[in-house]
């Protein structure tokens, strides 16, 4: 998936120090929102370089098979943490393409751990991918690739904005 030209990135001074949260996004974004009244809630922390970890408890309200994660929570959960991740180079992205590997069932109850990382860029294009694992490193459960697309956030989102959903403690992002 990774193309041939594809450059190192390297981390703005600026971005969030490692152990911090990420947080440019709104608080009623789906993902990572803490106003959303459905969300993953989702708190994606910068690691060293070019890395970001996070956990999501997967609720009973996410499941899909009996006792198991919906794949469309966990590809959002993966879409959440990645998109987040180019914030490291201080860029505002959108998904462009998104593939996941599921490799064994996640039962309600378990927590979700995502270890992502940014591959590298090429002009607006930032490849990430990310492992997730239920506490043993050594044993993950998902895996995902991503390509992001760096935006101009205010003409991206230019003709949307009237039909924004607001939180009551602050005019939206
Ligand atoms: C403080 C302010 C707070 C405001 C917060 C709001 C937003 C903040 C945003 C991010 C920051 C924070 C956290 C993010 C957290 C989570 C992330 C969740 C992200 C999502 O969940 S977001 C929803 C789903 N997402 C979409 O809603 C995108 C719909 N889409 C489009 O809006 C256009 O499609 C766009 C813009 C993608 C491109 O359009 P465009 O016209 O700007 O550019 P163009 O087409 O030229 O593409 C440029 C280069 O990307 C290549 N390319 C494009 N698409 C590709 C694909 N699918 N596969 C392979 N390559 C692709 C081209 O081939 C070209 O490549 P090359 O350079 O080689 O020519």
């Amino acid at each position: 998936m990774l193309p041939a030209d594809i450059e190192p990135v390297i981390r703005d001074p600026k971005a969030t120090p490692p152990g911090h949260r990420i947080d440019l996004h709104h608080s009623m974004c789906f993902g990572c929102g803490s106003e959303a009244p459905v969300g993953l809630r989702i708190e994606v922390i910068a690691g060293e370089g070019l890395t970001v970890t996070a956990a999501m408890k997967v609720e009973d309200w996410m499941q899909g098979g009996p006792g198991v994660i919906h794949g469309g929570v966990l590809s959002a959960a993966f879409d959440e943490v990645m998109g987040t991740s180019p914030l490291l180079l201080r860029k505002p992205v959108v998904t462009g393409h998104l593939e996941i590997d599921y490799a064994k069932p996640i039962p309600l109850g378990s927590t979700v751990h995502f270890t992502g990382e940014i591959l590298g860029g090429v002009r607006r294009k930032v490849y990430t991918r990310c492992v997730a694992h239920l506490g043993d490193p050594a044993n993950p459960v998902a895996a995902a690739h991503a390509l992001f697309i760096a935006i101009d956030l205010e003409k991206h989102f230019s003709g949307y904005r009237e039909r924004a959903v607001h939180s009551q403690h602050q005019n939206g992002a």
